[in-house]
């Protein structure tokens, strides 16, 4: 919502699908019944041998995406030490100086991964800044799933002069997440009814983004704020890790928000707007919002899987029921993929370089590690 536009106080407003939209807040009478917290699952079971151990699990996952589209995830099989030191270097990299951080700033990939300087959020001069790495297959830490082609262009940047051990962790961090969200699909397989490696055949090669935000410390104590726009993330799913401060609010279907303080050793999961194109709406992708007044720095961490980027996505025949109509349009991944990183950066150089060379419906996700295919 571009700033002073006029907004009436009896909406709440939000980005979902990549456009604006808004919603009624429904007080008294009106009121629907919609969920007034998050609720808590134990994911001790998930990688037990028996099925009906992750019938059990999927069934109250199916649940939680279905009335409130936010679970949180408890006894992950993600180890605590891991999640313990994470915060640690994330703090560290955020905290060095702003010509070190620049030097892997993110118009220099064509990925837009790497350092995003602090960004004017709200009317009251909030800033955000953040970091952000994904598939690159020219990176030995990715072998294991993939390799590049020769001569492709690597995407992501590290701090490897300034801050050596920053990559090493968000690596060990990555290469437990990547197994871990792949599982989460196999669930949500069993939760929709479907066999539960159905999903699998979209998700061989996932995209994976772990964008982590730096909310600092407000100058001044003012009431809390919207520190990043409420929105629906477009993704498969999202695996949320917070530090200990609070400030992540999700909207229910009567437009209150719902506080998802963190719970340590934790994840707050939400499905995205894939999910709710292949379930013809019936998981909606939940808005959700950062609103604080903060008096420590916040730091989150979020892992998100969305389908491999040669996948065409429609509502899955499977689930549509009999005489009930596709509601969403087709959408190619990789395309979208693009359009979401670089087509909301108009300035960012591949973004002018995309544009200048072809029309928007011909990017294609290879395009950025083979830039020689844009000749
Ligand atoms: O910072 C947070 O807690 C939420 C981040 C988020 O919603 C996002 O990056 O999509
Ligand atoms: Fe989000």
């Amino acid at each position: 919502m571009a700033e002073g536009t006029e907004r009436d106080p009896g909406r709440v407003y939000y980005v979902a699908g990549g456009f604006p939209q808004s919603r009624p807040i429904l007080t008294g009478p009106d009121a629907k019944e919609t969920f007034d917290k998050i609720p808590i699952i134990d994911f001790a079971n998930l990688l037990f041998p028996s099925l009906e151990a992750r019938q059990k699990l999927a069934k109250e996952v199916g649940h939680a995406a279905e009335h409130v589209g936010f679970f949180y995830a408890i006894n992950t099989p993600v180890s605590n030490t891991k999640i313990d030191t994470i915060f640690d270097v994330i703090a560290r990299f955020f905290q060095q100086p702003e010509e070190d951080k620049l030097q892997i700033e993110c118009t220099k990939s064509n990925a837009a991964k790497g350092f995003m300087p602090a960004q004017q959020t709200g009317p009251h001069g909030v800033v955000r800044e953040s970091f952000s790495m994904g598939n690159d297959y020219t990176e030995p830490e990715q072998k294991e799933i993939s390799t590049a082609k020769e001569g492709a262009v690597s995407l992501n940047q590290w701090p490897d002069e300034t801050l050596p051990e920053f990559r090493k962790a968000i690596y060990a961090y990555y290469h437990e997440m990547y197994p871990f969200a792949k599982k989460l699909v196999q669930i949500f397989a069993l939760a929709l009814g479907l066999p539960e490696y159905a999903l699998d055949q979209y998700c061989c090669l996932p995209l994976t983004d772990i964008t982590m935000q730096y909310y600092p410390v407000q100058s001044h104590k003012t009431e809390p704020m919207e520190l990043l726009f409420p929105h629906a993330d477009f993704g498969t799913l999202t695996l949320l890790l917070q530090n200990d401060v609070a400030g992540l609010e999700v909207l229910n279907a009567n437009g209150i928000w719902i506080p998802a303080p963190p719970i340590p050793h934790s994840f707050v999961v939400n499905t995205g707007n894939y999910v709710e194109a292949w379930t013809n709406g019936r998981w909606p992708a939940t808005v959700h919002r950062v609103h604080a007044s903060l008096d420590k720095p916040r730091f989150s961490l979020p892992f998100f899987l969305s389908p491999s980027c040669d996948v065409v996505l429609s509502p899955l025949q499977e689930l549509l029921k009999e005489n009930e109509t596709p509601r969403y349009e087709e959408q190619n991944i990789g395309q979208r993929h693009v359009k979401a990183m670089l087509g909301t950066r108009p300035s960012h150089p591949m973004t002018k370089r995309l544009r200048e060379a072809l029309k928007e419906e011909d990017w294609r996700y290879e395009i950025l590690s083979e830039p020689s295919l844009l000749a």
